[in-house]
Formats: C-alpha cells, structure tokens, sequence
C-alpha cells in the first residue's frame, strides 16, 4: 500500500515536471522560430547593414571593420540558435522521460534531507529551483558511486559530506512511470538487465542511467595527462570514452568546445555506429577521424598508400608467400618506438651532412641546381633545428627565384608567349596601366610600360609552379632520404652500432626499398615517414585541439602514440583497449610502453573486468579462448548457450546458415553478423549466401554506415561493433588455427550480444579444445 502511494506521488512529480518541460517547450520553441526569423533577416540584409567605402586605406580598414563586426553578430546569432535547437532537441526527449535516478541527500549541518532527480539534462522552474539536475552534476556521482550512509563527494569548489539516504530508480516512457525500485550499493542490476537484454539497434546509446561504478570512475576522471583504460571486450570502453566526452564539456563548458576533442576510432563505420551518442545527450559531437584518414590528410598524394585493411589482409592470408615472415618482423620492427628513435639519430646526422636536394627546373634548364641548396642549407646556423633552417632557406631561395624571374622577362620564349595571350589578359593589362600615374593612353612610353606588365605576367604566372615547389619543400627529397635507410642494410647499424635489427632486416630493407622505388608506401612505413617529413618540414601541430581519445588503442603502435603527442602537444589523452583483442601485428603486448609518453606520475591507468555486452553464456565461452580470461566476469544476464555446427562443406554452409538466419529474426534479433576472416572470404560467402538470403548485406572497408538486418562483414572491420547474434561463418583450423590468429577468433566471437553460433566445414578451429564442452551445445 505504502509502496502504490509512493508510485503515485512519483508520478504526480513526473507530471508535474512534464508540464514544466512542456511550457518550457511551447516557450523555446518560439524563441528559435524568432532567432531563425532574425538570423534569415540578417543574411539576406548582410551587405545593407555595413558601411562600403573603399576610397583611401583609412576608409577600407573601416569597412573592413564593419563586415567583420556585422559576420560576428551573425555568427553569434548562429550560434544561439543552434544552441536553443540542441536545448530543445533535449527538452523534447526529457519531457519523455525527464529523469532516470533520485538521491536523497542530507548534507551535514543541514536538518533535511534533499530529493535530488537526475536526467539526461538539468530542468529549473520559473524561480530557478532545480526540477532535475545534469546527470555530469557534481553531487550525481553520488548516485552512481555513494551507497547509503556517510558520503562525500568532490565539487570544483571542494569536497562535500554528508549522508546518502536512499538511490532509487525509474523506467520512464512517455511520461509514465514504467518501473521504479531503490537501491543499494551497485546501481539498477535490474535496470541493467533491462537495458543490456534489449535488441540492439545500428547506433550505441548512451549508459547514463546505469554507468557502473568503476566506469564513473573513468568518466569523471581529473588531473592527468593520461587515462588510459584496459577492458575486457564489452566492458563498456567505447560507452565509457563517450560518456567521458559529455562529462568534459559539462566541466569544462567555459574553456572547452566539441571541436577541441578528437576521437580516433578503427574505421569509418565505427564512426557511424557512436556518433549520435553525444547528440542524444544534448551535446555536439566531438571530431572523429581514423589514423588512416590522418596520414591521407598529411600525406597527400606523394604515394599509393596502403591502408591498414590491406596490411591487414595481407597478414591474415599471406603466410604461403615468400617475404611473409620478413614483412611481419619489419611490421614489428617499424612501428616500435625503436626505429622511431633511429630516424632521430638519422635526423640529428642530416642536421650535419646528408640532406637531398632537388633541382629547381625550369623548362628543362636547372635554375637552382640542388648543390646550391645544398650549400645554402649547411651554411646556415647548424645549432638551428632542420625545420627552421629549412624555412629559411625557402625564403633564400624565393628571393632567389624572384631576382630569375626578373631576368627571364628578357628571354625569347617570353615574347612569344605573349603574342599568344587572350584578348582578357591584354584588357587586364590595359586596365591595370590606366590605374598608374603617368599613363598617357597613347604614347610609346605607355606601349613599353604594357610589354613590360605583360612580361611580368607571363613569367609569373609560368613560374607559380617553382614557388609552389619552393613553398612546399619539395626542394628537399623526403622519399629517397627515407628510402635510403633501407636501401644499403648496413646503412642504419653504421649509424646506430649498438641497434637490436630484427632477424631478416636485409630482406626487410630490400623489400622495403623495392616498394618505395615503386612509389608505394606499406602502412607499417607510413607514420615513420610522415614523422621524418614533418621533422624535416616542420612539424603541423594542433595545438587547438585539447583531449584525444584513442579507441581499440590496441591496434596503434608505440610509433603512432608518440606521432599523436608530437601531433597534438597541449592535449591530454585517453586511451582505451583491450590487448586481448589485438589483431595488428605490434612491437607491444600491453600498454606499459604509454606511461613512457607522459612520464608515470602523468599517467593513470583503470582496468574493466567487467563485461556487459554479451550474456553469461557468450562470456563463459568466449573468455576461455584466452590467456588469464578468468579475470573476465560475466553480467548475469542470461540467454542460450553458444551453438557448434560441423557441415562436410561450404555448400552447406550456404544452405544452412540462412536458416539460422530467419530463426534469428523470428526470435526478434535485429542486428545478425555473419563474420569472416578476410574480405575475400566475406566476398564468397556473401555471394553463396545471398542466393538464399537475398536482403543480405555486405560490408567493405569503404562502408561508412551500419544498419540493422542481416550483414556479412570480415572479422576486422567488426571491431568495436556489437549485434544481437554472431554467426561465425567457418570456423575451421585454416582461418583460425595459428597462435597468432586466436585474438581475432576471440575478437570476433565477443561480438555477440544475445546468441552466438558457430559453424565449420573443414577440420575445427583448435581453440576450440581449449573450451570445456559443457559451454556450447553442438548442433547438426
Ligand atoms: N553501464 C552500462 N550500462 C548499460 N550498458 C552498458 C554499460 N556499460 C556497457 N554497456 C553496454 O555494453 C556494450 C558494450 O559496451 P562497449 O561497446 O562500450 O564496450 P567495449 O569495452 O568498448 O567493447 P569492445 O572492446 O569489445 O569493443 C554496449 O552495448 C554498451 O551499451
């Protein structure tokens, strides 16, 4: 009875708070249509509003003043508005639900206890008493982490005690109160339940009502430069770095923006698959990107880069070609901090002596030969670093080119070109002289001064190019100063005696330089060589930028972290992974190498044992695939146990998995993945698949979005991701057989939410032994 009483009196808070959002709603609403009104206004009468006077410099500066104060006023008016849209965007979804948690709170010296409600957002009355309060509030860690009795909790203003007297929880939908229970020390196991035992959709959602403990933890996380978190697969990682997000542009909303945190992420599916996340929330997304997607920036087009999908396959299914184990030990050996620091000690050489230079060329004539540059460099101050020399010798050389550029003017081949010019050219040149004091419109001077402005022309515009070409550094000749350390093997121990080279470091070299000569960079050769350039060039930091997070950091090298803190120097970092999951080849196999980036009392570092994606049974069998996977704990959340299906052949595959298939969507699983080794093999099944499953769809590394149904898609490019049921399309010794290949089978296997089967047609995978057969069931 007492119980139904308080539901009602809930309830009628819900109402209550409803009907506030509500009038809240009606009010935004009308004030966004006026900002939008006001901002269409102000576009359309930009150029009335500014005052245009071009006459003397004096007057220019003025109007030059006037258009920027008029596109600030814009910008800021743009500005509100998209903010007053994200707010309502919120408003909306809170008066669905308007909050998930309550606390009850007595600070001490205070008498009373507070009911504090806590939502995706805070919600004020017209007296600007809180109807509900930021979930990244201060005292809302209370409702994550505090179990009732004496608390505290940190506020920027200092710490706050007092005691925690009741947690309790509600299910809200559309302004009802589906269910409401308190709790004690962990929140909501039931809620938890609920929410883990739904259907997944194509887009994570956020955990702001049932964030853990130990990911709150994480979340709120001050004071280091770096986090870094080690998880098991579904320990909530990736939920974690995003809510981590949120909380930063809470706390920092005066100094931080969504543009100044970067996300890195595996793939560009994957950036799909999170990116309304902070937008659920009422926030901007946050930058994503994928390292390939970073080096293809800063590269350019100098080489066909390989990507590290390519590399990928080429590491899952080269091992009968010849060269396979000397690329593998090259892979290990280029993306160690190792052959980092082997390019500095070649770098402080080419401070001395070793630069290569290009000619400057002009139609086929050497202008600047590359001796002079070389000259020029090694005379300037060598306590100067590369990069500023460097520059300084670009604006040597400009200086250079314009002083031949004067002196070309005379040359024959300028006469003809201007013979040559278009009608337009020559009006330009008329109007530009009619400008000059002195013209006269028809004397011989004026004819000479137009030869001469033509001259000018043609010899500028034909030398765009070599100022370009200056401007750019291509002067220097950053391939063959990075092929060269692969080019004579005994090139790098000369310089470095004392350096651990890998075993087939010759055949490495031979290869390596092979490849450049065809003007191709291998993946594991890309982040070397783009430090080397940036080293030479200078390096394009983004001092702008102010968090990084790294997601499936398992799969960056020692190489690419100390790149990303080269690349970003004022940001801090969080780094989240799983080593059990790394399916590159890498140098590392843990993330003790990262406390060396920031210095150990700069690190901090957590670890999930948790795992919530997948239910008890999938956990149970997944974590014997793995070393020390016992640490690994399953949510009790229950479901089937994982399926074994032996068939004499791929035929039968195509025959029974669609099946399995349609048994899935009966059983109302939304997202269902089968998942292949490579792309090639995903390409196979596909094709034998869709004959009877024709709404099937294949994903290829170029897919940038995820969408529910049926998908076949290869082992790496899942990563990250989650479906209700995995199918595991051919389990067999061939694909998943070497020590090497057991991470991904577990990759792949801890995809699965809800159901997980395994089907093979050949000899089983031998990971498989390592399972007790009590875990799965085998099926015909
Ligand atoms: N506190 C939580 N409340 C509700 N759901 C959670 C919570 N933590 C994790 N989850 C859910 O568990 C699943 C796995 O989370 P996530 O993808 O963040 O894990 P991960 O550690 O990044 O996994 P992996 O390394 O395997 O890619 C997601 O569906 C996520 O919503």
């Amino acid at each position: 009875m007492a119980a139904e009483r308080e539901l009602e009196k809930e309830q009628e808070r819900v109402d209550a708070v409803v009907q506030k959002i509500d009038h809240q709603i009606r009010a935004l609403r009308r004030q966004t249509e006026a900002i939008k009104k006001e901002v269409l206004e102000m576009s359309r009468n930009f150029w009335d509003e500014v005052t245009i006077n071009f006459g003397d410099p004096h007057d220019t500066i003025e109007t030059l003043a006037s258009v920027n104060q008029q596109a600030r006023v814009l910008a800021e008016r743009e500005r509100s508005y998209r903010h007053a849209r994200r707010r309502l965007t919120t408003l909306v979804r809170m008066k669905d639900s308007p909050y998930f948690g309550r606390i009850d709170f007595v600070e001490d010296g205070e008498s009373k206890a507070e009911s504090i409600y806590l939502g995706i957002a805070s919600v004020r009355d017209e007296e600007g008493e809180p109807l509900v309060y930021d979930w990244r509030a201060p005292i809302a860690s209370l409702y994550y982490e505090g179990s009732p009795g004496p608390v505290r909790y940190q506020t920027p203003a200092g710490e706050v005690t007092g005691t925690l007297k009741n947690k309790r929880q509600f299910v809200i939908r559309d302004g009802r109160i589906r269910s409401m229970f308190d709790t004690g020390i962990t929140i909501g196991d039931e809620l938890l339940q609920e929410v883990l035992g739904r259907h997944s959709d194509a887009q994570m959602k956020n955990i702001v009502a049932t964030i853990q403990k130990e990911q709150n933890r994480i979340i709120r996380n001050e004071g280091k430069r770096l986090l870094v978190v080690s998880g098991a697969a579904g320990s909530g990682k990736t939920s974690t770095a995003l809510q981590r997000v949120a909380w930063l542009l809470y706390r920092y909303r005066k100094s931080l923006t969504a543009e100044q945190v970067v996300l890195f992420s595996p793939n560009p599916m994957f950036n799909s698959y999170v990116s309304t996340v902070l937008p659920g929330l009422g926030e901007e997304n946050m930058q994503q990107t994928t390292f390939q997607e970073m080096l293809e920036n800063r590269l350019g087009k100098r080489f066909r880069l390989e990507d590290p999908f390519d590399q990928m396959e080429y590491v899952l299914k080269g091992m009968n070609e010849p060269g396979y184990d000397e690329r593998l030990q090259g892979i290990r050996f280029k993306t160690s901090t190792r052959f980092m620091e082997v390019i500095d000690r070649y770098l402080e050489r080419l401070g001395r002596e070793g630069l290569i230079f290009r000619d400057v060329v002009f139609q086929n004539r050497v202008l600047i030969p590359a001796e002079e540059i070389e000259r020029r460099f090694y005379s300037l101050d060598p306590s100067r670093s590369i990069s500023g020399r460097m520059s300084r010798l670009a604006e040597q050389l400009l200086d250079l080119l314009e002083e031949m550029e004067e002196k070309e003017k005379e040359k024959p081949w300028v006469e003809d070109e201007i013979e040559l010019l278009d009608a337009e050219t020559y009006q330009r040149a008329y109007r530009e002289l009619k400008r000059q004091p002195g013209f006269s419109e028809n004397g011989a001077d004026d004819l000479k001064k137009e030869r001469e402005w033509l001259a000018s022309f043609v010899v500028k515009e034909r030398f765009k190019p070599l100022r370009h070409f200056i401007k750019r550094y291509r002067f220097v000749d950053i391939p063959s100063l990075y092929r060269r350390l692969f080019a004579d093997p005994d090139f790098v121990p000369r310089m470095m005696p004392d350096i651990r080279l890998p075993q087939g470091w010759k055949a490495i070299c031979a290869r390596t330089a092979e490849r450049l000569g065809r003007n191709e960079l291998a993946y594991e050769d890309a982040t070397p060589f783009l430090y080397l350039t940036e080293k030479i060039e200078g390096f394009q930091t983004n001092p702008h930028i102010r968090h990084v997070f790294v997601d499936e950091a398992q799969d960056f090298s020692p190489f690419q972290f100390a790149f990303l803190k080269h690349l970003y120097p004022r940001a801090s970092m969080t780094v989240l992974g799983d080593f059990n999951q790394a399916i590159f080849i890498s140098a590392e196999s843990g993330f003790d190498f990262l406390t060396g980036l920031f210095g150990a009392d700069e690190t901090e570092t957590f670890i999930l044992t948790r795992s919530y994606r997948s239910t008890r049974q999938i956990v149970l069998f997944t974590r014997e695939l793995i070393e020390g996977g016992d640490q690994i704990e399953p949510f009790h959340r229950d479901g089937p146990k994982p399926t074994w299906t032996q068939v004499e052949d791929r035929e039968q595959l195509f025959e029974k998995i669609p099946d399995r298939i349609r048994r899935l969507q009966d059983a109302g699983h939304r997202t269902i993945a089968i998942i292949c080794k490579t792309a090639r093999e995903s390409r196979e099944a596909y094709e034998g698949l869709k004959k009877r499953y024709p709404s099937l769809r294949l994903i290829e590394k170029e897919t940038v979005t995820f969408e529910a149904g049926p998908l076949v898609i290869p082992s790496y490019l899942a990563k990250g991701l989650e479906f209700d049921a995995v199918i595991v399309f051919d389990a067999q010794e061939a694909r998943y057989g070497r020590e090497s290949e057991r991470k991904l089978f577990y990759t792949v296997c801890t995809r699965a939410m809800h159901e997980l089967h395994l089907y093979c047609a050949g000899k089983a995978t031998p990971f498989l032994s390592d399972v007790s057969p009590d875990l799965y069931v085998v099926e015909s």
